[in-house]
């Protein structure tokens, strides 16, 4: 689903997220692996204020590993625990229990100490579109889809997920928007399928993407289009890849339009491997 954003969808979506935080311990803000800084909210840290959070790395499978340790010592050194996780696959989901446990350690020794009952942790997902909410929230159900009735102060439909016996989640994510700063976190959100690419030039995404290949991962890009040099500028490497694949018009010429849609739909299909977009090092 691609949402478009106005300020009045903005306002509803902080307002959601707001209400539904008096209802948890923990907040789970998930963000594509790939992209940490450019898909998170803007604006989250004055949404969720001081309530205790877990930053999920998600499609980690996607992303480049060593990359993504990296950004998990960047938040470390914030002071934010997060992991790295695999929401298809289902990797992963252990850790969140364990993590949101001892983030919450003090809290609930505290309310223990008070004498109140142990009770589960409650949890809830936040995230801009298409970073793996609903995935997320379908592999921590498994089966266990609570009908507990509905929770007072909230929308008629929500309802609370079992994890275990640990742990309760919402069981409707949080759905904030994504940054829309400059054209080069646009061109990562649309690369990664945050937003649709059709709000950007379809050229301008694949030279992105040629780019940043050429510069970070040079042996996958000669690899693929079977390159013993990479050529010295974009319309060389165009004109390479048209012929190589056949994407051509009536005449032979080379049709740059269909090397776009192929270069940017093998990029999304990994065809390139692993990639990260950024690292913590860029900021
Ligand atoms: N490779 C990979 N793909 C994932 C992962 N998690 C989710 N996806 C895919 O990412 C796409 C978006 O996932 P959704 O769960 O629909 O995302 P969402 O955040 O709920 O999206 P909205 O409903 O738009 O807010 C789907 O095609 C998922 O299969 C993951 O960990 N790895």
């Amino acid at each position: 689903m691609t949402i478009q954003w106005f300020p009045g969808h903005m306002a509803k979506a902080r307002r959601e997220v707001t209400e539904k935080l008096k209802l948890v311990d923990i907040i789970f803000e998930l963000v594509d692996a790939r992209i940490p800084y450019s898909s998170r909210n803007p604006m989250i840290d004055e949404i969720i204020q001081h309530k205790p959070r877990l930053v999920l790395l998600n499609k980690a499978d996607m992303a480049d590993r060593e990359v993504t340790k990296e950004w998990m010592n960047f938040f470390a050194e914030k002071g934010i625990k997060s992991l790295a996780i695999n929401s298809q696959a289902g990797e992963g989901m252990k850790t969140i229990t364990t993590a949101s446990q001892e983030i919450l350690k003090d809290k609930f020794d505290r309310l223990k100490a008070k004498g109140v009952k142990p009770r589960a942790i409650r949890a809830m997902i936040v995230g801009i579109p298409n970073v793996g909410k609903s995935t997320l929230i379908n592999r921590l159900a498994k089966k266990n889809i609570a009908k507990t009735g509905n929770t007072p102060g909230v929308t008629k439909s929500q309802q609370w997920i079992k994890v275990g016996k640990e742990m309760e989640l919402l069981d409707t994510p949080g759905i904030l928007w994504p940054k829309f700063e400059d054209q080069e976190v646009g061109m990562k959100l649309a690369i990664t399928g945050a937003i649709k690419d059709t709000l950007l030039n379809l050229h301008d995404l694949t030279i992105y993407s040629l780019k940043y290949l050429e510069r970070f991962y040079p042996e996958r890009l000669k690899d693929r289009y079977k390159l013993t040099e990479l050529p010295e500028d974009a319309v060389a490497l165009f004109d390479h890849i048209g012929r190589l694949r056949g994407c051509l018009m009536g005449g032979g010429m080379v049709d740059y339009d269909k090397v776009a849609e192929l270069v940017i739909r093998e990029f999304r299909s990994e065809k390139f491997g692993p990639i990260s977009l950024e690292k913590p090092s860029d900021f």
